[in-house]
């Protein structure tokens, strides 16, 4: 089964198309094809191509948990330039469908840099999900084992909660997010950035993903995080994401419309051999 594989500053996807793999993509499958023993290994899976209505191409995500994903800022960069790369586009700006909404994508220094219009960040709770009353996730707190934190919750299509923090750290992350990603205020559970504010055009994030773990980062992370720091009125609209894989541009207009510029990186493209699937049925 041919794939593609890409990273976007260390946060790895293989690209399945379609015609590659024409089967149900089971949890049980994507699990395998993600794990870093027994698989290929990545942060996801973007399959795609697949048919879209209202779109130039639709997209699906994965996560290495088997779960599927509304939207992947890093995935839908990847996704852009595994197309560009095969001549399904050019440098024009094209449309995607994924289940979290339309985006507008457009291929820049030959592939080697994506721009992404990822659609409206939102603050409410009935479009996040965050349990309890209807209102925005600003500055609430939550009890982690003891401890106190300060959050705020948004969606860039997929949910997101950006603890506020002095010292962001690959520790914090790993021990507080799995617990916050499946927090019951979060009924679909949630991505976690540990989030400092490091001038009015800068922040640095840490990152615990749902469904994928700690990653070196994160497009759709760094949009919800650099929307927070805006809306808290710590940052402008135009807002550099430091993340420990690199950084990523998120611009904002008309509110809360966010465009996300990063890079591109291509690992390699393979083949997957029957052997791997067997005993899974396929
Ligand atoms: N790494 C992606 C996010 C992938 C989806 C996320 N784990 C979720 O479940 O929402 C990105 O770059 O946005």
């Amino acid at each position: 089964m041919k794939y593609l594989k890409y990273h976007a500053l260390g946060n790895d996807y293989i690209v399945l198309r379609p015609e590659a793999f024409e089967g149900e993509l089971s949890g049980d499958i994507v699990r395998l094809i993600c794990h870093r023993n027994y698989g290929v290994g990545s942060d996801g899976i973007l399959y795609g191509p697949v048919n879209s209505l209202s779109c130039d191409f639709g997209l699906r995500i994965f996560n290495p948990d088997g779960s599927e994903a509304e939207k992947s800022g890093n995935g839908l960069r990847i996704f852009a330039r595994s197309l560009y790369d095969e001549g399904l586009v050019g440098e024009q700006s094209f449309s995607v469908e994924t289940p979290g909404g339309v985006v507008s994508c457009k291929v820049e220094d030959r592939g080697k840099v994506v721009s992404v219009k990822m659609g409206e960040v939102r603050f409410d709770s009935t479009s996040i999900p965050v349990a309890g009353p209807p209102r925005e996730v600003l500055n609430e707190t939550m009890d982690i084992n003891g401890r106190i934190f300060t959050f705020c919750a948004a969606t860039v299509g997929n949910p997101h909660c950006v603890v506020l923090s002095d010292d962001p750290s690959s520790v914090d992350a790993h021990h507080y997010g799995p617990l916050i990603e499946n927090d019951p205020r979060f009924p679909n559970r949630t991505n976690v950035q540990f989030m400092k504010v490091l001038d009015r055009g800068n922040i640095q994030i840490e990152i615990w993903e749902r469904g994928a773990g700690y990653t070196l980062a994160s497009g759709s992370s760094s949009t919800a995080a650099a929307a927070v720091a805006c809306k808290l009125g710590r940052c402008g609209s135009d807002i550099t994401v430091h993340m420990p894989g690199g950084k990523i541009g998120i611009q904002f207009s008309k509110g809360f419309f966010a465009t996300m510029t990063g890079p591109v990186t291509r690992v390699c493209e393979g083949n997957m051999d029957q052997e791997m699937f067997e005993g899974t049925g396929l």
